[in-house]
């Protein structure tokens, strides 16, 4: 299984089967230095051609049979912060397939239970981490169509890897306020400035591209992913993690993105 699961990723450029050598403490020390500094990692062609092809195959058959088409809005804390329902007021719209109904098939749940992946994580962010215990929202896949777009949130879950399957034309962009969160929660000002791009609040910005990993501590800078243009829809897989373990998120964020709670 695992000796399987390496060939879905360049092991050459990136040795999670190898962190002890040279090689992979110099690679493991950069990520590390990139992490606290931007607040994530992209390892750009992390997936072989052939496992984003895949992804992208089970992702639109999932799609068809078990995906949820959310239309709305949201609190940009997932109601984690009490007395708080703080919305920017964008509907917006995304497809997602909850974890469940992402096919045993696809690549997508292999490298979630690799278990040198979570090595790796572990060894980026400097403490141990903890695939999530959320039935659906473990992992998800997503996918965005013209228009689709995800508004400003932070997430529940302490570390999401993003696995990039396919780009769109144009737009998908992710854009990130780092560790923007302590801001938000005490200055509505703060929330009003990266909400409106003003550039005095400066945002970072993170392109789609097929084969990337990205690797975000999205519950403490807030985050979106800028409108999809074009025919091509853009296909990205989310897996969570946290530093405890048998973390879940809460109802709220299931029945929002799932259409279910179970
Ligand atoms: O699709 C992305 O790049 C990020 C999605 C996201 O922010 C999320 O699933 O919480
Ligand atoms: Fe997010």
């Amino acid at each position: 299984m695992t000796a399987r699961t390496l060939e879905l990723i360049d092991h050459g450029r990136y040795p999670l089967h190898d962190l002890a050598s040279d090689a992979g403490r110099r690679f493991v020390d950069d990520a590390r230095l990139t992490f606290s500094r931007e607040g994530l990692i992209a390892l750009e062609g992390f997936l072989r051609p052939g496992t984003t092809r895949r992804i992208v195959h089970h992702a639109l058959s999932d799609e068809r049979q078990g995906g949820h088409r959310f239309s709305g809005t949201s609190d940009v804390f997932f109601h984690t912060e009490a007395g708080e329902d703080r919305q920017t007021g964008l509907a917006y719209t995304k497809t997602d397939v909850p974890y469940d109904r992402i096919s045993p098939l696809s690549p997508v749940r292999a490298l979630y239970q690799w278990d040198l992946l979570l090595d790796f994580i572990t060894a980026v962010v400097g403490g141990p981490v903890h695939r999530s215990a959320d039935p659906l929202g473990a992992a998800v896949v997503q996918i965005q169509r013209d228009g689709d777009q995800q508004d400003w949130h932070f997430d529940i879950s302490e570390y999401s890897v993003l696995l990039h399957a396919r780009a769109p034309e144009s737009g998908g962009v992710l854009q990130y306020a780092l560790r923007s969160r302590d801001r938000v929660r005490r200055d509505p000002d703060a929330f009003r400035r990266i909400t409106a791009e003003d550039p005095a609040a400066p945002l970072r910005h993170l392109p789609t591209a097929s084969g990337t990993l990205v690797l975000h501590a999205g519950s403490v800078s807030m985050h979106r992913v800028t409108p999809v243009r074009g025919r091509t829809p853009r296909i990205n897989a989310t897996l969570t993690f946290n530093s405890k373990p048998g973390q879940t998120l809460n109802e709220y964020t299931r029945r929002l993105h799932f259409g279910r709670d179970h």
